[in-house]
C-alpha cells in the first residue's frame, strides 16, 4: 500500500478530513518544534553570559508556552485522529455491507464469510494507528526535516549541508526494509485471513467432523496455519527490530557529524554559541519524524493491508452480463406494477451461472396470474430455487424478460418490488433476537397478536409458547439451538405475517413432519388464499389446489411448457 492510498480517501469520507486535519496539526507542530529550538538556544546562551533570572523570565515562558501548545498539540491530534480512524472503519465497514449485499448472493458465494468478517472488524481496528500514529507522523516527515534544513541552513550553512546529505540515507534504507516487510504483512495477514476462516468452518462443522471422525484432523489444519502465522509474524518483528536498529544507527551517525563539526568550529572560535545550540538542538529533530514513520509503519501496516482486502471486495464490480444483482441498475423511474393485479411472465428467460458451462435455466417460459397458486417441481438441481431467484431479482437472465403487469421488471425499482415480495429461502436466516423480532423481520412494528396469528398458522406457536420466554426468549446466532423443522416454522411465519401479494416458498415442508406440512399446505389454501403463492418443491405429488404444477428441468430441453386453468395444470419446463 501507498503511504496513503487514494482508495482510502475515494472509499471513506473521514480520511480526507483526517488528512486535513492531520496536515494542519503538522504545520503547527513544525512550527513550534523550530520556536522550541530557538527559545532554548537563546535562554542557555543567555544564561551562559550570565544574565539574571529576571532578564529571563520573558524567553522561559515563552518556552513553556510552546512545550505545553506542543504536547496540546500532540493530545487533541491524536484525539482527533482517532476519532476519524473511528468514523473511518464505521464507513468502510457499512460499505463493505452494502457491496456485499449488492453482489450477494451470486457474486459472493467464492468469498468466505469467516475471512470478510475477520477483515471488517479485527482487520480495520488496524487503522487505529495507521491514523492515529503513522499519517501524523507521515506528515511531520516531510514537513520538519525541510524546516530544518532550512532554519539550520541560514544559521549555518556547513550544518544545513552536512544534514541534507545525509538526511535520504533514512528514508532509503527505510525503503529498502519497507520492501520486504511489505511482503511479509500481506502474507501476515492473509494467514490470519485463512485462520478466521478454518475458525469458523470448524466451529460451525464441529458436529459433522466428530461423526466422521476429522475432528483430530482439523485441529491439525489450525495448528500449521496458526504455526504459520506465528512464524510470518515473528519475521514481522524481526524486520521491524532490525529496520528500527539501522535507522536508529544512520541517524546516530549523522547527528555526531554535525555535532563534531559545530564542536570543533565553536572551539576554533567560527562559530556563535547560540548559534551552535541551536544547531545542536534542532539536528536530532530532522531524524526523529523519519525514524518514528518507519516505526508506525510496521504498527499499521496490519490495518492497511486488512484495508487492502477490503478494497478488493469493494472494487469487485457488480456482474454486468451473465448473472446481474438488479440492485445496482439505475432506478429509471418506472412505475412498479402492483402485484395484486399484474400478471407475471418469464418468457423466454435463460440463466447462465458465471463458471458454469449449462446454463441453469434453458428458454423459461411461464405466466403467473395474480392469486394463483403455483408449484415448481423436479429434480435437485433444475433450476426452481433459480427461478426463485429471478422473481426476488437476486438475478437477471442472461437472454429473455422477466415481466410483470407487461412490464419489462429490468425498469422497474427494485426495493419497492421487493416490498411486495415475502419469501421462505431453503436455508433460513435467523438472528440473535428475539423470537417475536425475527418473526417480526418483514413487517417491522408488527402487533404482537398478529405475530402470533403468524406463528399459529405456519404451526410454530406450540413449540415457541414452550420455549422458556415464549416469544422473548433471545435465539443466539442462526439458531443453533432449534431444530431445522423448527427454524423453518419460524421463517415460515415471519414470511405469512408480511402483508404481501406473492409469496415465493423454497421447499417450505422439507423438514416438516406429515401432520406439520399438512397444516402449511391448509394455510396455503385457507387463509392466504388471493395472495399469489409460488412454492418449489421435490413433492411428487401436487399442491391440493394448485392452478399450476411447472416440472422444471433447466438441463433438459423438452417441449413448450402448456397451461391448463383448471383442473390442475401440468407443465414441463425446459
Ligand atoms: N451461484 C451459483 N453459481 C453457480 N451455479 C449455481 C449457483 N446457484 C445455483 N447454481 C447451479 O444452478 C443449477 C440450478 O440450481 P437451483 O438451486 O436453482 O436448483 P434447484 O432446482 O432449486 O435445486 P434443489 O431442489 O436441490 O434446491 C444447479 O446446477 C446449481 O448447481
Amino acid at each position: 500500500m501507498r503511504a496513503v492510498d487514494p482508495r482510502l480517501l475515494r472509499h471513506a469520507r473521514a480520511a480526507r478530513t483526517c488528512l486535513f486535519v492531520t496536515v494542519l496539526l503538522g504545520l503547527a507542530v513544525t512550527g513550534l518544534i523550530l520556536a522550541q529550538a530557538a527559545l532554548l538556544a537563546r535562554a542557555l546562551a543567555t544564561a551562559a553570559l550570565g544574565t539574571g533570572a529576571t532578564a529571563l523570565a520573558g524567553t522561559l515562558l515563552l518556552l513553556l508556552g510552546v512545550v505545553l501548545a506542543r504536547a496540546a498539540a500532540a493530545y487533541g491530534g491524536e484525539v482527533a485522529a482517532l476519532r476519524a480512524a473511528a468514523r473511518v472503519k464505521s464507513q468502510l465497514r457499512r460499505k463493505l455491507i452494502r457491496h456485499a449485499l449488492r453482489l450477494a448472493p451470486v457474486s459472493l458465494e467464492g468469498q468466505r464469510p469467516g475471512e470478510i468478517a475477520a477483515q471488517a472488524t479485527k482487520g480495520l481496528d488496524g487503522l487505529d494507528p495507521y491514523f492515529a500514529r503513522y499519517l501524523p507522523q507521515l506528515v511531520l516527515s516531510v514537513l520538519v526535516p525541510v524546516a530544518v534544513v532550512v532554519t539550520v541552513t541560514a544559521a549555518d550553512w556547513i550544518s544545513g549541508v552536512v544534514i541534507a546529505a545525509t538526511l535520504p540515507l533514512i528514508p532509503l534504507f527505510a525503503a529498502l526494509v519497507g520492501l520486504h516487510t511489505k511482503a511479509q504483512t500481506n502474507r501476515q495477514w492473509r494467514l490470519l485471513a485463512q485462520l478466521s476462516g478454518h475458525f469458523l468452518d470448524v466451529v460451525q462443522g464441529l458436529p459433522t467432523l466428530k461423526a466422521f471422525g476429522r475432528a483430530k484432523f482439523q485441529e491439525q489444519v489450525i495448528a500449521r496455519v496458526t504455526s504459520e502465522h506465528r512464524s510470518a509474524t515473528m519475521a514481522t518483528l524481526r524486520i521491524a527490530f532490525l529496520s528500527a536498529l539501522v535507522l536508529e544507527l544512520s541517524a546516530a551517525l549523522a547527528t555526531a557529524i554535525v555535532a563534531v563539526e559545530t564542536g570543533l568550529r565553536l572551539l576554533s572560535g567560527h562559530m556563535q554559541y547560540q548559534t551552535a545550540l541551536l544547531v545542536l538542538l534542532l539536528t536530532p529533530e530532522a531524524y526523529l519524524p523519519l525514524r518514528a514513520v518507519a516505526a508506525q509503519y510496521h504498527a499499521s501496516a496490519e490495518g492497511t493491508a486488512a484495508a487492502q482486502s477490503i478494497f478488493a471486495v469493494l472494487d469487485t464490480p457488480v456482474p454486468s452480463r451473465a448473472v446481474r444483482a438488479p440492485a445496482a441498475l439505475v432506478d429509471r423511474g418506472a412505475r412498479v406494477p402492483d402485484l395484486r393485479a399484474a400478471t407475471i411472465s418469464l418468457n423466454g428467460v435463460s440463466v447462465a451461472y458465471p463458471g458454469r458451462d449449462c446454463p441453469a435455466l434453458d428458454g423459461l417460459d411461464l405466466t403467473i396470474s395474480p392469486g394463483e397458486l403455483v408449484m415448481l417441481t423436479g429434480p435437485s438441481g433444475a433450476g426452481k430455487t433459480t427461478v426463485l431467484r429471478l422473481l426476488l431479482r437476486f438475478i437477471e437472465p442472461s437472454s429473455g424478460t422477466v415481466q410483470a403487469g407487461g412490464t419489462d421488471l429490468d425498469a422497474v425499482p427494485v426495493e419497492p418490488w421487493r416490498a411486495q415480495i415475502a419469501w421462505v429461502p431453503q436455508h433460513p436466516s435467523l438472528f440473535a433476537a428475539s423470537v417475536a423480532d425475527n418473526i417480526a423481520l418483514g413487517q417491522p412494528g408488527a402487533s404482537r397478536a398478529a405475530i402470533e396469528e403468524a406463528a399459529g398458522l405456519a404451526g410454530a406457536a406450540s413449540f415457541i409458547e414452550a420455549l422458556p420466554h415464549g416469544y422473548d426468549t433471545q435465539l443466539e446466532e442462526q439458531a443453533v439451538r432449534l431444530s431445522a423443522g423448527e427454524r423453518q416454522q419460524l421463517a415460515l411465519a415471519r414470511a405469512l405475517l408480511r402483508d404481501v401479494p406473492l409469496l415465493l416458498l423454497d421447499e417450505p415442508t422439507a423438514h416438516l413432519a406429515p401432520a406439520a406440512a399438512a397444516a402449511i399446505d391448509r394455510a396455503i389454501r385457507g387463509p392466504l388464499a388471493g395472495r399469489t403463492i409460488i412454492v418449489a418443491t421435490h413433492r411428487d405429488a401436487g399442491l391440493a389446489g394448485a392452478s399450476q404444477v411447472i416440472t422444471v428441468d433447466g438441463r433438459r430441453r423438452t417441449e413448450p411448457a402448456s397451461r391448463q386453468a383448471s383442473p390442475v395444470a401440468t407443465a414441463v419446463i425446459r
